[in-house]
């Protein structure tokens, strides 16, 4: 199979990286990292290619409904803008319908197409909650995220047992305090059994 000039180019920046870091880009254990190195950043960048919009919108269904949805524990990778590290956590995500409910995948691919771009989880919080209460137009929308980022892990302050908790609140959950107390009080209950 010939290979893209962009390919080409991908492959020949990840052989530069690994000789300056000390490696011999030609032995044989690394011929191939580099088109493996491309292949999965293809992957865990693949969200520039995706609008979360057009996925929220593919599936809305007239609704009376007007209590919270809540879908608990969505678990992602991202990684961050600043180091290219993972960002690993889960992510808790509700709504209060107005006459439109979305189908219930569409939210975690959602969190997948912002997850697999170059992050910082406060941006991932907020762009989340945006995409939903433009589309689905809710009463409100909360979403909080819980996660660790390897880039203070494995590097630079090296606090192996922290986590980072961000949120983003619109609409009712910004106005109401019951409502937003039934949604933390919700999102801090444990789960039990599986459902
Ligand atoms: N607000 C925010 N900061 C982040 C996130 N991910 C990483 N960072 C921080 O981004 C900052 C970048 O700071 P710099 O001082 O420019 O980079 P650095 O010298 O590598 O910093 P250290 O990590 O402290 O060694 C660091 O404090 C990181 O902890 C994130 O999702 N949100
Ligand atoms: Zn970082």
């Amino acid at each position: 199979m010939v290979s893209d000039k962009k390919d080409i180019e991908f492959e020949n920046a990840v052989k530069t990286m690994m000789f300056y870091v000390g490696e011999d880009p030609d032995r044989e254990g690394l011929l191939k990292t580099p088109q493996r190195v491309r292949k999965a950043y293809e992957f865990i960048f693949g969200g520039y290619k995706e609008n979360p919009k057009e996925i929220l919108k593919s599936a809305l269904f007239t609704s009376s409904n007007d209590e919270m949805v809540l879908i608990k524990d969505i678990e992602f990778y991202s990684t961050c803008e600043h180091h290219l590290l993972p960002i690993i956590g889960r992510v808790h995500v509700a709504y209060i319908p107005d006459g439109k409910v979305v189908g219930l995948s569409k939210i975690p691919r959602v969190v997948n197409v912002f997850a697999r771009r170059m992050q910082i989880q406060e941006q991932l919080t907020e762009q989340i909650a945006d995409a939903i209460m433009d589309t689905i137009q809710p009463k409100g929308v909360a979403v909080v995220i819980q996660a660790r980022h390897m880039c203070m892990e494995m590097r630079g302050v090296e606090k192996i047992n922290s986590t980072t908790t961000s949120s983003a609140l619109r609409g009712l959950f910004k106005k109401d305090e019951k409502t937003r107390s039934e949604f933390f009080s919700l999102i801090n209950s444990p789960t039990g059994s599986h459902y």
